[in-house]
């Protein structure tokens, strides 16, 4: 096996405006895949395109909101998709399979590590999981910021080596793309937090997040030590120039040489089930935010919000609501709230169980 790597595709570069597929685009797309797959690669496709995809096949009857017509496209679009899938995988005779996935499959980590089976027994039988999130059922709270997310996640639940994250657009530029002054950023190494100022809001027509969202999971994945690359769908050869090293134009994020267990990856990516928050003294949060491998013990906290059990995830803040990290709690938060800046006792949250970052 020569690496396991995620490789997500924006609506952008799948569908025309008009909503039809762009079949030329995804056909060269899957050429790639089939390549790679032959020479060992294991993949995972996290693939967008659905909402924009099922707009083209059906005139709604009476004007809907934006939560049923996302429903009403993606449930039309994703059979379009997956059936195009299909027939371009199976004339390399790759078998490919469709996974459905809502934020709330990841919340516990037995829901967690039933997805990375799922995964995982495809992978091991030749197969291609293609992801997308389910637009159908996942709807407000229960919803990814978008599929950039869902490919974060996925590529640090199945220790991928690479996430490669294919848009309209060669990578993030230092200022307006559309700007001949900004240039294109080629390498971004953990702790460089000064790339976010050239951001901008602005999105392609049917992208969902935008660059904003690209660049906060790309970063937070490369500090759990996956490399990620955004490049260019559109250019020719892309994923094979990628993978050879060739020079093409992408940012890449450098990944972190620290390592991340498996269980501070899952809890990385779980701040959106917290059930409480622990505020801590500036003194902690020194300590936490320094070199050494610290546990959060009650005497540094100075203040606990929400119910929880002993193992929930709690979202840790410093005293100016600032978030700081996540972690499993070894209280429930009576037992948590009745220790509050007292010593000698055990951690509220182990080192083990923490993640420190956003
Ligand atoms: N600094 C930047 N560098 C590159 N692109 C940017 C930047 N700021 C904003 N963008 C926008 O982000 C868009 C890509 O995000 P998005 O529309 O969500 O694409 P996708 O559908 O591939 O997920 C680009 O087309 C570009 O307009
Ligand atoms: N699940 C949605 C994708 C939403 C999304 O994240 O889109 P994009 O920003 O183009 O990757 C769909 O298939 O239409």
């Amino acid at each position: 096996m020569k690496g396991r790597i995620v490789i997500k595709i924006g609506s952008q570069i799948l569908t025309k405006k008009d909503g039809t597929l762009n079949v030329t685009q995804m056909s060269a797309l899957v050429d790639q895949l089939a390549e790679l797959h032959k020479n060992n690669y294991e993949i995972i496709l996290v693939s967008s395109g659905a909402v924009a995809a099922g707009k083209s096949e059906i005139q709604p009857k009476f004007k809907l909101d934006s939560v049923s017509s996302r429903q009403l496209f993606s449930t039309i679009g994703q059979v379009k998709l997956i059936q195009r899938y299909y027939d371009l995988f199976k004339q390399y005779n790759i078998v490919c399979g469709q996974i459905l996935a809502t934020k709330d499959d990841f919340s516990t980590r037995k829901h967690y590590l039933n997805q990375r089976n799922c995964m995982k027994v495809m992978i091991e039988n030749g197969v291609i999981p293609i992801v997308n999130e389910n637009d159908a059922i996942s709807v407000n709270e229960l919803m990814f910021t978008d599929n950039d997310e869902l490919s974060g996640l996925v590529a640090t639940m199945m220790n991928c080596s690479k996430l490669i994250i294919l848009s309209n657009i060669d990578g993030i530029y230092t200022g307006n793309p559309s700007n001949p002054e900004s240039s294109l950023i080629e390498k971004i190494y953990p702790g460089d937090d000064h790339i976010k100022q050239y951001i901008q809001t602005t999105k392609s027509s049917a992208g969902r997040g935008g660059m904003k969202s690209k660049y906060n999971i790309a970063k937070k994945v490369a500090e759990e030590g996956v490399e990620v690359v955004i490049a260019n769908g559109e250019t020719l050869n892309i994923l094979i120039d990628l993978l050879n090293n060739n020079a093409i134009k992408s940012t890449t994020f450098i990944a972190s040489k620290k390592s991340t267990s498996n269980i501070k990856k899952w809890i990385a990516h779980s701040e959106d089930f917290s059930k409480g928050k622990i505020y801590i003294n500036a003194g902690a949060k020194d300590a936490l935010l320094g070199n050494k491998a610290i546990s959060i013990l009650p005497v540094g906290v100075v203040k606990i919000t929400g119910e929880f059990e002993e193992g929930d995830i709690v979202e840790i803040l410093d005293e100016n609501e600032n978030s700081i990290g996540v972690g499993c709690s070894s209280y429930t938060s009576n037992e948590a709230k009745n220790c509050i800046g007292l010593n000698n006792l055990k951690p509220i949250i182990h080192y083990d169980y923490l993640y420190i970052g956003k």
